[in-house]
C-alpha cells in the first residue's frame, strides 16, 4: 500500500485532500502504457493532434474559473494571478495546436561538395518517445502545458509528474488533456515518492527530461539521467535597469507587477532593481508609495494583490535573505514585515552588492535598489550572480540596449520592460544555471524531436 500525502492551502491550513502516491509498480505499469502510445501517435496525424489541442484550449477556456480558484487553493496565489496563468495557459495551448501543423523538415541536394553524387536528402522531425514532464509549483497550469502540449504536438508520449503541492489542479488538467482526446496510453499522471525518484529519472522508457524546477533538482536530475535529452528551465535573478532616461511611472509599474504580484514567486521576478542616481530619489519615492498601497491578504479576494508564499519555509528563507542584507549595511525603505507564511512587500535600500540578495535567487517579494551612475561599473555586478535567464531596461537609448544586450548574461532583454515579459510563443530559457535549452512553443517541439534524414 503506497504511502499517503495531504495538502492544505497556504492561507488559512484548510485541508485540500489526502492523495496517495504512485506505487512504483505503477510507474512500471504507466510506463509500458506510455511506450504503446509510441504506435498510437505515429498512427495518428499532425491535423489530428492539432485539433486535439485546440479542443483543450476550449475546455482550458470553458473551465478557467474553476481552475483558477484551485490554483489559489493549491498554491496561495491571489485569484487575479490564477486568472492571469489560465490565460496565458488558454494562449499557449492555442499555439500548440497552430504549431502541431508546422513541424516541417527541409530537402537539401548532396551536390553541394565534390564527389558526392545528386542525392536529396529529405530531412524529417520526428518525437523522442516518452518525456518525463515536471513541474514546479507557481504556475502548475501554464508550465504543465508548456510542457504537455509542445511534447504531444510532437507526437511523444508523457508522464507528467507536478508538484505535490499542485496535485489536485495536475490532475483536472490531466482529465481535461484526456477529454480533449490526448490518449490515456499517451498522457499519464504520476506521484512517485521523493525515493523513487533517481530510479525513475534512469529509467531506460523515459527518453527525454522536461523539468521547471530549482538548480538542487536539476543536479539530482542531470546526475541520474545519463545520455538522456534534457530541457531544463531553472531559477532566475534578473535585474531591471532604471536609466536617466527612464518613464519612471512605466518602470515603477512593471517593477510591482514583476517582483510583488505572484508574491514575487517567478523565475523571471524582477529580483535587482538598478537605478541611475539622477532619477533615484524619485523612482524610489514613486516606487514607495504605490507598493504601499498594495493589499495584501486574502488570495482568493479580487482586490488581493499579494497572498501568503507556498509555505513556512518559503517565507522564511526570504526572510533570512532579507535579514542578511540588513546585517551587512541594508535600509528598509517599507516592509520587512512577516506573519506565517507572509513577506510583505520589502524594498531595501544601500544594499550590498555581494550579499546574499544580490547574488542568490529570492523567490519572494522583495526587492534590493541599488543606486548607479556608470553603467560599466553595473554589468559585472549584473552578471556576478549563478544565473542568467532575462532582463529588463528602461531608457530610450537604442545603443546602450543593443550593449546590453550582448553584454548581459541573459537568454531574453526586455527594453521598456522589466525581466517578467513573457509571451507564450516566444523562446524561453537562460544560460549558466538558470537552464539547458528554450521553452516557448515550436522551440520547445524541436527540443522533444530529433531529425531522421531520408536519402534517395
Ligand atoms: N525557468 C522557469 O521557467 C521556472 C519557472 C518556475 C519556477 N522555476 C524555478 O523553480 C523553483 C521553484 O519551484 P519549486 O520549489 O517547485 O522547485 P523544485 O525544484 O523544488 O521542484 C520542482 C519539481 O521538481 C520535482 N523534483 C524535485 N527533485 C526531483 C528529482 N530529483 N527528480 C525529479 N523531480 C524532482 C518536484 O517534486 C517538483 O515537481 C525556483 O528555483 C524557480 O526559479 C523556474
Ligand atoms: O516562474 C516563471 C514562469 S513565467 O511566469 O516567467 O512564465
Amino acid at each position: 500500500m503506497s504511502q499517503t500525502y495531504s495538502l492544505v492551502n497556504p492561507y488559512n491550513n484548510e485541508p485540500i485532500g489526502e492523495y496517495q502516491y504512485t506505487s512504483w509498480d505503477q510507474v512500471e505499469q504507466k510506463l509500458a502504457l506510455l511506450k504503446t502510445g509510441h504506435k498510437t501517435q505515429r498512427d495518428s496525424s499532425a491535423f489530428e493532434r492539432a485539433n486535439v489541442l485546440a479542443r483543450l484550449a476550449e475546455l482550458l477556456k470553458e473551465h478557467s474559473e474553476d481552475l483558477a480558484q484551485l490554483i489559489t487553493r493549491e498554491t496561495g496565489k491571489t485569484i487575479s494571478d490564477s486568472r492571469v496563468e489560465m490565460m496565458r495557459a488558454v494562449n499557449a495551448t492555442i499555439a500548440c495546436s497552430e504549431e502541431a501543423r508546422q513541424i516541417t523538415g527541409e530537402a537539401l541536394d548532396s551536390d553541394a561538395y565534390a564527389s558526392m553524387g545528386k542525392k536529396i536528402g529529405i530531412v524529417c522531425w520526428r518525437p523522442l518517445g516518452t518525456i518525463f514532464c515536471i513541474t514546479p509549483f507557481n504556475f502548475p497550469i501554464n508550465i504543465a502545458i508548456h510542457k504537455i502540449g509542445p511534447a504531444y504536438a510532437a507526437g511523444n508520449s508523457v508522464l507528467f509528474k507536478p508538484g505535490p503541492q499542485n496535485t489536485a489542479t495536475a490532475r483536472r488538467l490531466v482529465e481535461l488533456c484526456h477529454e480533449a482526446g490526448i490518449p490515456e496510453n499517451v498522457l499519464q499522471f504520476c506521484m512517485p515518492e521523493m525515493k523513487e525518484l533517481d530510479r525513475l529519472n534512469a529509467h531506460p522508457d523515459i527518453h527525454a527530461i522536461n523539468f521547471t524546477g530549482g538548480t538542487a533538482a536539476a543536479n539530482a536530475i542531470a546526475a541520474a539521467a545519463g545520455y538522456k535529452k534534457l530541457l531544463l528551465e531553472l531559477g532566475g535573478n534578473d535585474p531591471l535597469i532604471v536609466m536617466d532616461d527612464a518613464d519612471l511611472e512605466g518602470a515603477v509599474k512593471a517593477a510591482i507587477n514583476q517582483r510583488f504580484a505572484t508574491a514575487g514567486q517567478r523565475c523571471t521576478a524582477a529580483k535587482r532593481l538598478f537605478v541611475h542616481e539622477k532619477v533615484y530619489d524619485a523612482f524610489r519615492d514613486l516606487l514607495v508609495e504605490k507598493s504601499s498601497e498594495l493589499v495584501v491578504g486574502d488570495p482568493a479576494k479580487d482586490e488581493t494583490f499579494i497572498g501568503p508564499l507556498i509555505h513556512q519555509g518559503a517565507a522564511d528563507q526570504v526572510r533570512g535573505f532579507i535579514e542578511d542584507a540588513i546585517e551587512r549595511g541594508a535600509t528598509v525603505a517599507m516592509g520587512n514585515q512577516y506573519e506565517g507564511a507572509f513577506v510583505y512587500p520589502t524594498i531595501l535600500e544601500n544594499v550590498d552588492p555581494e550579499c546574499e540578495l544580490m547574488v542568490e535567487e529570492a523567490f519572494g517579494p522583495v526587492m534590493p535598489l541599488f543606486k548607479f551612475d556608470d553603467v560599466d561599473a553595473i554589468i559585472p555586478i549584473i552578471n556576478n550572480t549563478a544565473y542568467g535567464l532575462q532582463g529588463g531596461i528602461f531608457t530610450n537609448n537604442l545603443a546602450l540596449i543593443r550593449r546590453l544586450f550582448e553584454e548581459l548574461d541573459v537568454g531574453t532583454l526586455a527594453a521598456n520592460d522589466g525581466p517578467g515579459f513573457r509571451t507564450e510563443h516566444f523562446p524561453f530559457g537562460g544560460v549558466k544555471e538558470s537552464g539547458v535549452g528554450r521553452e516557448g512553443i515550436k522551440y520547445a517541439i524541436r527540443e522533444m524531436s530529433f531529425t531522421k534524414t531520408l536519402v534517395l
